[in-house]
């Protein structure tokens, strides 16, 4: 776990951490007191024990301060690593990650033979030719042996892991079969809480010389193989709070940058961009520290796909102001503005059994395709392609019995207007999707109708596949920007004498929550029941009756602009279209004239 992480976790417990770290304090109010963070009893130390700066402390006689880790580095004298570690038994956090205890067998350790010091011309050529601050060359140990400079790799504590070897003209090599490492550890002062990460030695030393702590990666940059050795030091990295990546800008670095923050954790690795091609160019450029550093402190976070800062969609958001409530419309007037097939959304067509669900949709699916040029692909699962297409007619031409001339016309009208799947037997649901998918991709389908939910190779009563599958459904209207409508069924109840409402749909909880509009079709049957009545014993129609509506849809949900309405229809059997007023005639969608005629049967 990060420092900062650790130390919001022991404010948590601010007063028996300082009564573990400093016995001989004592609590005044709000802060426990001691003289110093040698933790003799005294005031000049004040630990606050409650309240927002719970678990801050400061040192007024030495000026010092810190949060709670620092404490437990100040009081044991000791690196960060450390205090991570008593912080980790103090809070009784167990780290189930294997770790490498001491030097792992089978790597060698590199021979110092030869190697006596940093060489004249070297430091020259480090100084003169590369810039580097000649303190900076003393804190990372850097040495020559022969004609070649040494790079020593080493342990925080100075002990050398592995070396790497180079002549000012730039040929390199390794001592062989050394411990994965990265180099300049020992630069890293112990309480810091960042560290960045170059792409070479040199790059490393040269953000040193500005005074940032820096390390480089062992094997240029790259990923996968090439950053291995961050398995084999990653307890050492395991406290900073912030790593900034400061590799080169190009396809390597990138790799890099990636396979670090992977390996490092993406939340606290930063991609610093330079003005120069690397850190060292951009000492000998002469960039001072000041600007380096807001560099570095300007670095990209890797978010991963997906997460987003809303401030990216700022010209979206604006846009909305304009966006017109728009969509695939009904074939009634009355409904126009008040309930739209979508893009993007989904909504689902309840209702009880044989309460017109499909004649309805049917008439929808005509009118979008035939009046509004819409591109449809249907999944109409309950009668065979032909018999469906052949049911489609009535609304299409207006009468239940249209020539057959005019059948052929109707089926050339629709040519590049509708598409119907059959998705075989067996995973019904993931053919559909694919079937749409391809739809959607090949031929910009706008409007998707599955009728009905409960024929998509589902058990009755498995509500969570249907859920599921609404929910594929959902994401893929959203994602394409297409409009499925899903036709559902609904418990009865007691009886069919009223609309059964939203929580009636079947499996109701998961599939409405997941659809963006709702509407129940309803079929009066008690007006039906009293035609049929008048009709036997050849009674008059009560006027209250006759002029009842005979279906009605009620937007049960509208997720776009909250509009649950009634609309009333008049179902027209010669026709299977439903009229938006009493006495209205049905109308053919599609033209058939003379010539036409003539066309066809030529
Ligand atoms: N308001 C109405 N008046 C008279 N007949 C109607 C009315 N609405 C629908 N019908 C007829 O009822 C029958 C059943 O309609 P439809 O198949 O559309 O119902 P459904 O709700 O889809 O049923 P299911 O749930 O069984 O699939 C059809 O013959 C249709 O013409």
């Amino acid at each position: 776990m990060r420092a900062t992480e650790l130390a919001r976790r022991l404010a948590e417990r601010a007063e028996d951490v300082v009564r573990v770290l400093l016995p001989a304090g004592r609590r005044e109010g709000h802060e426990w007191r001691v003289g110093s963070t040698a933790g003799e009893p005294g005031q000049s130390l004040g630990v606050r024990l409650s309240g927002e700066k719970n678990g801050t402390w400061a040192d007024f006689s030495t000026g010092e301060s810190g949060d709670l880790i620092g404490l437990v580095q100040a009081v044991n004298r000791c690196g960060l690593h450390d205090a991570c570690t008593w912080a980790n038994d103090f809070l009784g956090i167990r780290d189930d990650r294997p770790r490498v205890l001491g030097p792992p067998k089978g790597y060698a350790v590199p021979s110092r033979d030869g190697i006596n010091g940093l060489s004249a011309p070297h430091r020259d050529w480090l100084v003169s030719v590369r810039g580097i601050n000649p303190g900076t060359i003393e804190v990372y140990g850097v040495t020559s042996k022969g004609a070649a400079i040494v790079f020593p790799y080493m342990a925080p504590d100075g002990e050398w892991v592995g070396a790497k070897f180079r002549k000012p003209d730039k040929t390199m090599w390794q001592a062989k079969d050394c411990r994965p490492w990265p180099f300049g550890m020992p630069a890293v002062p112990p309480g810091t809480r960042r560290v960045a990460i170059t792409e070479g030695e040199l790059d490393a030393m040269a953000l040193h010389s500005f005074g940032i702590p820096a390390i480089s990666v062992p094997m240029g940059g790259g990923d996968k193989r090439k950053q291995v050795w961050v398995d084999q030091a990653f307890e050492w990295f395991e406290p900073f709070d912030r790593i900034d990546l400061v590799l080169d800008a190009d396809n390597e670095g990138e790799k890099a940058a990636r396979e670090l923050a992977k390996r490092l954790g993406l939340a606290r690795c930063f991609v610093v961009v330079l003005p120069h091609k690397d850190a060292n160019a951009c000492l000998l450029a002469g960039m001072t520290a000041e600007q380096v550093l807001a560099c570095i402190d300007a670095g990209g976070t890797l978010d991963p796909e997906g997460l987003h800062a809303v401030g990216e969609f700022s010209r979206e958001v604006i846009a909305e102001a304009d966006r017109i409530d728009d969509g695939i419309r009904l074939p009634w007037l009355k409904t126009h503005n008040l309930l739209l097939l979508r893009p993007g959304e989904t909504s689902i067509w309840a209702g009880i059994n044989g309460h017109g669900k499909t004649v309805v949709v049917n008439h929808i699916i005509a009118h979008a395709a035939i009046v509004q040029g819409v591109r449809c692909c249907v999944a109409s699962l309950e009668y065979r392609i032909a018999l469906w297409a052949f049911r489609m007619m009535g609304p299409l031409a207006g009468t239940i019995t249209p020539t057959k001339q005019f059948m052929a016309h109707i089926m050339e009208r629709l040519e590049g207007l509708l598409w119907v799947i059959e998705p075989g037997i067996t995973a019904k649901a993931e053919r559909i999707l694919e079937l749409f998918a391809y739809a959607r991709a090949r031929y910009g389908v706008e409007l998707f109708v599955i009728d009905n939910l409960t024929k998509c190779g589902f058990a009755d009563d498995d509500y969570p596949g249907q859920k599921a599958f609404v929910e594929k459904l959902s994401d893929f209207a959203r994602a394409t920007g297409v409009h499925v409508a899903v036709v559902a069924h609904m418990r009865k109840g007691d009886n069919e004498d009223h609309p059964a409402g939203k929580f009636a749909v079947k499996g109701s909880g998961g599939i409405t929550d997941m659809a963006d509009t709702v509407v129940e079709v309803w079929r009066n049957k008690p007006r039906e029941r009293v035609l049929a009545q008048c009709e036997s014993d050849s009674s008059p129609v009560p006027p209250e009756v006759a002029v009842q509506f005979t279906t009605l849809l009620s937007v049960l949900k509208q997720r776009a602009n909250g509009i649950e309405r009634q609309f009333a229809l008049w179902f027209d059997r010669t026709s299977g279209q439903f009229m938006e007023s009493r006495g209205q005639h049905a109308r053919p969608l599609v033209d058939f004239s003379t010539t036409d005629r003539e066309e066809v049967s030529s």
